[in-house]
């Protein structure tokens, strides 16, 4: 994410933003005359003890005092809006990526890991850029309506101030370089956090069986630790920026009496001169002061634009526009190939799935099973071959009428923290035929509160075989052609399996695969694909009551 990204999206604002400009320009126009009413007041008002003119002056003052409250309390007003409503576009736009974002990311980091890594940068962003940004906007005007006054009012004294410039410019060259590598360890050791946190959260059951409370504890202070340290050094150099500054800042203006005093000798400058510039001298290097500390805010946030942009290169899944037809035919593997961080999980897989066909996926742990289905719904992309849907590569197809051809059951299986019926019924419709299967059921019906049990955070209020059988509902609830169950019955007890294995055999999908290493399953089914080491070593069909090896050397045990 570059800076002009964000800049592009303050386009929207324009208007507002044109709003903020026209009450500067007034502020600005305010400041220009504020100077000569101070001169005029201390020279025709009090050294001449004339109190009717310093009363006008002082009204006047006050006037306009009052005046810039008002307009300023607006600009803050249309400020706050706008930096709200671009914090939560941000928010939005990472949320809606971090959706959309390829599965092998999530994998790779974690989810929960990559989204907060995106809000503490958005976070980082905000906080430096939203006191800073807007802020310049509005004071640029009242800046240069007191510069062009003062200037009026005696212009060697202004030049004095402007050597201000390159004094500043050298120290802020020195501070930012060390803003933007602290900065870069603040977020690396915020990522480190998230990563730690997500980790832990997860394995939370795993802290208290192994006794890891103290060692996580340790590890947590340690993290802690390293982010406060770093963050006070961050806080600590933008204190040393900003005092260091204001004392280069304020020998020079003090300076300025001298200067201003040998004016007054030579009769070039008088005193209301000389007050009234100082009073307002300081407003001539905020400019600087401004755009240099700008500068170092840009330095500063440097890291944070460079983690967001990685996170926004992050590949989308996607891609295809074809709309998936009303009936689906066939399903082919062809030389389909996967390899992950330099493994080859699958290899040379070839396989055709026709319509009404049941078919089950067997082998060993690690053999590439999952990795399979996960390839044919899209959650991975076959590193070589291709997958085709009646002919058409799946990768053709919009992603999400894609998805919607499948009722899918997963091996680990994740209920939102909602009530059953809200897990069943994600698409909102009511529930259907599936409510009207007795083996997953009967347990829902048998609760006081039936469908509207909570399933408690991720389903840990319901145990595993429960779990398990509200995650067929809600592939049941689906209308899909292609029902995909990885390990579905691992938690069923003994009846609730013979009902599943009953109710299999009569599915009327258009394709039913099943990962499977329960040999009871395989009874209902019409055909296996028998995978090892990610290579297909059998595809055994049923013929009658006999399973007949139709290809491949390894020889396959009759059931
Ligand atoms: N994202 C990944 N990165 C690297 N390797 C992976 C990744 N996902 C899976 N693997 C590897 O791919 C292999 C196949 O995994 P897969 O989950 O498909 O096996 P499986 O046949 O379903 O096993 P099981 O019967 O134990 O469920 C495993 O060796 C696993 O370590």
């Amino acid at each position: 994410m570059k800076i002009r990204a964000i800049l592009r999206m303050m386009k929207s604002y324009r208007l507002q933003i044109a709003g903020i400009m026209a009450l500067s320009l007034l502020v600005s126009a305010f400041s220009a005359i504020t100077p000569f009413i101070s001169q005029s007041m201390i020279d025709k008002g009090l050294v001449s003890v004339h109190i009717p003119h310093v009363i006008y002056c002082v009204v006047l003052l006050v006037l306009f005092f009052l005046l810039k409250q008002i307009i300023e309390y607006v600009q803050k007003k249309i400020e706050i809006d706008i930096s709200n409503d671009v914090a939560k576009n941000l928010q939005m736009k990472s949320i809606s990526h971090g959706m959309k974002i390829k599965s092998l990311y999530y994998k790779d980091q974690g989810i929960y890991k990559i989204i907060s890594d995106a809000f503490f940068d958005i976070n980082a962003l905000l906080s430096i850029a939203q006191s800073q940004f807007l802020t310049i906007f509005i004071l640029i005007f009242e800046i240069v309506g007191i510069g062009v006054g003062l200037y009026l009012l005696d212009w060697r004294l202004a030049l004095c101030v402007t050597a201000l410039i390159p004094i500043k410019y050298v120290l802020n060259c020195f501070l930012s370089k060390r803003a933007e590598r602290i900065s870069r360890e603040v977020r690396d050791k915020n990522q480190a956090y998230h990563r730690w946190l997500e980790d832990v959260v997860q394995g939370m059951l795993d802290v208290k069986l192994w006794g890891l409370h103290d060692k996580k504890l340790k590890e947590y202070g340690e993290l802690v630790t390293g982010i406060n340290e770093s963050s006070k050094r961050q806080i600590l150099l933008q204190a040393k920026n900003n005092s260091v500054g204001a004392s280069v800042e304020q020998v020079v203006l003090t300076g300025l009496y001298v200067v201003g005093a040998y004016l007054i000798l030579g009769q070039r400058l008088t005193l209301g001169g000389l007050m009234a510039f100082l009073s307002f001298a300081s407003y001539l290097t905020l400019p600087v002061t401004i755009f240099l500390q700008l500068r170092y805010v840009l330095q500063q946030i440097k890291p944070n634009l460079e983690s967001l942009g990685s996170f926004f290169q992050m590949e989308e899944e996607g891609g295809g526009q074809l709309p998936p037809g009303n009936t689906v035919e066939r399903i082919e593997f062809s030389h389909v190939g996967l390899e992950l961080d330099g493994k080859n999980i699958l290899q040379d897989v070839n396989f055709t799935l026709r319509r009404g066909e049941k078919t089950a996926i067997i082998g060993e742990n690690g053999s590439g099973k999952s990795t399979l289905i996960n390839l044919l719904l899209r959650l991975y992309e076959p590193t070589t071959g291709q997958i085709l849907l009646d002919r058409v590569p799946i990768s053709q197809y919009k992603i999400e009428d894609y998805r919607k051809l499948f009722g899918v059951v997963t091996q680990d299986i994740h209920l939102f923290h909602a009530s059953l019926r809200d897990n069943i019924c994600l698409d909102g419709a009511p529930l259907g035929e599936e409510a009207r299967i007795p083996f997953c059921t009967d347990f829902i019906n048998g609760r006081q509160e039936g469908y509207e049990t909570q399933a408690g955070s991720g389903g840990a209020k319901l145990s595993g075989g429960e779990r398990q059988k509200i995650a067929l509902l809600r592939a049941l609830h689906r209308d899909a052609k292609i029902f995909v169950l990885d390990e579905p019955t691992s938690n069923y007890d003994k009846e609730s399996d013979e009902d599943f294995n009953h109710y299999i055999r009569q599915d009327t999908h258009d394709f039913l695969l099943v990962v499977t290493h329960r040999r009871d399953i395989l009874d209902c089914m019409d055909q296996m694909i028998e995978l090892q080491n990610g290579r297909i070593v059998g595809i055994i069909k049923k013929e009658g009551t006999k399973w007949q090896k139709t290809s491949f050397s390894k020889p396959f045990a009759q059931s």
